[in-house]
């Protein structure tokens, strides 16, 4: 398998993508993918995932004018097959009447490599994905996550220069995905190969992504580490596509933002998101888990108070909506244990460290 040391880069240059019936799948999109990195494509369906994955894979080529290139090598006009690239798909293409041997050794066939050798890749490729003793079973008599073993097995047979998955877990079960994906994610590690991912899952991108490629009908919305993207989202997209985002509008006044039942902290007046906009609406955004949510005995002059409108126990954590007179209830998410009912007062407290950004009315409105 490859090392670290020998994975390769990935640099798409201005490469777009318009389909003969008019469809404009991808805008001029600019892309490195560093050597031996995982990135995941992630974007709501029909924004270009795929068709940018295929077009590094030689299944689908660039527009005029763009360029794809392998570390030195500029592979924009080669086949899949000759740019080295394993593939793993959401329904596993595996061949249903062969055995997972047969399967994994698929390639390595027509490339007349010799039996032996080809029979000890298949045993290190079974132990590397948990599947040892199974080599002989047909792969119709496997399970959804034992067949996307042998597909991620079958893919890194011929030692590929890049893997690319296209949402290879989504057919799983819940449990069943999160278990693969642990081990999809250490097996990448160890492995060091350049690998693409494609999901619209954003807590599969966060867990297997070193970046992630937000994208939004067929454009880059932002490339970024996974805590990058969630607490420095570049756009409303971004932070409502990743997670969920409370948005309150008040009045900067000194180190509080005004709202009409109470306020909140702010970071230190230098703070750049609030030292401009003294007296000035703002829009301000923080995530449901850093609302913290007090009984109503217990507010005190830093809490904001509102009516709870809808509670809903989800198991590991607990949502509140908060109506707080403003335009949209603050959704809060608490993994503690205190219950209250819908219809009940409530204060809420929003630490001044929560605050991921403000925005100026003005400019909101404008955007
Ligand atoms: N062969 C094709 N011919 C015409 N239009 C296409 C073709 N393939 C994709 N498209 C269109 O291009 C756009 C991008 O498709 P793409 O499959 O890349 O999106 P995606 O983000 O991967 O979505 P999904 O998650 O649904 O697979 C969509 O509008 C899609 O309908």
């Amino acid at each position: 398998m490859k090392s670290k040391k020998e994975a390769v880069s990935i640099r798409l240059h201005q490469c777009a993508k318009s389909f003969a019936n008019g469809t404009r799948a991808l805008q001029p999109l600019d892309l490195e993918i560093h050597p031996g990195e995982t990135l995941v494509l992630l974007g709501p369906s029909g924004c270009g995932k795929t068709t940018t994955l295929r077009m590094i894979a030689g299944l689908e080529f660039p527009d005029e004018g763009g360029r794809v290139l392998f570390g030195e090598d500029d592979v924009t006009a080669l086949p899949i097959e000759k740019r080295g690239v394993g593939m793993v798909f959401q329904n596993y293409a595996l061949f249903p009447n062969m055995s997972v041997g047969e399967n994994i050794a698929y390639g390595m066939k027509i490339r007349k490599i010799p039996a032996g050798e080809r029979a000890e890749r298949v045993e290190k490729l079974l132990e590397m994905v948990h599947l040892q003793g199974l080599s002989h079973r047909r792969v119709d008599q496997l399970s959804g996550g034992q067949k996307q073993r042998v597909a991620l097995a079958r893919a890194l047979a011929m030692e590929p220069r890049v893997l690319l998955l296209d949402e290879p877990l989504t057919a799983l079960d819940a449990k069943l995905r999160e278990a693969v994906r642990s081990d999809l994610n250490k097996l990448l590690r160890s492995l060091g190969i350049t690998a693409i991912y494609v999901t619209h899952d954003q807590g599969e991108a966060m867990a297997l992504g070193d970046r992630i490629v937000v994208m939004e009908r067929g454009k880059i919305s932002q490339i970024g580490t996974p805590r990058e993207i969630y607490y420095h989202p570049a756009n409303d997209f971004v932070a409502d596509f990743i997670g969920a985002m409370n948005r309150v509008q008040g009045i900067v006044s000194g180190d509080r933002l005004l709202l009409p039942n109470g306020s909140l902290p702010l970071p230190d007046a230098g703070n750049p998101m609030n030292a401009t906009q003294q007296g000035q609406p703002v829009w301000a955004m923080f995530r449901p888990e850093d609302v913290q949510v007090v009984d109503i005995t217990e507010a005190d002059a830093q809490c904001l108070r509102g009516k709870l409108i809808n509670t809903f126990f989800l198991g590991d954590r607990t949502r509140f909506e908060i109506e707080i007179g403003a335009e949209r209830p603050v959704i809060a998410e608490t993994s503690r244990r205190g219950w209250w009912e819908a219809g009940q007062q409530i204060a809420l407290r929003v630490p001044a460290e929560a605050l991921v950004k403000m925005v100026p009315a003005a400019e909101k409105e404008n955007a």
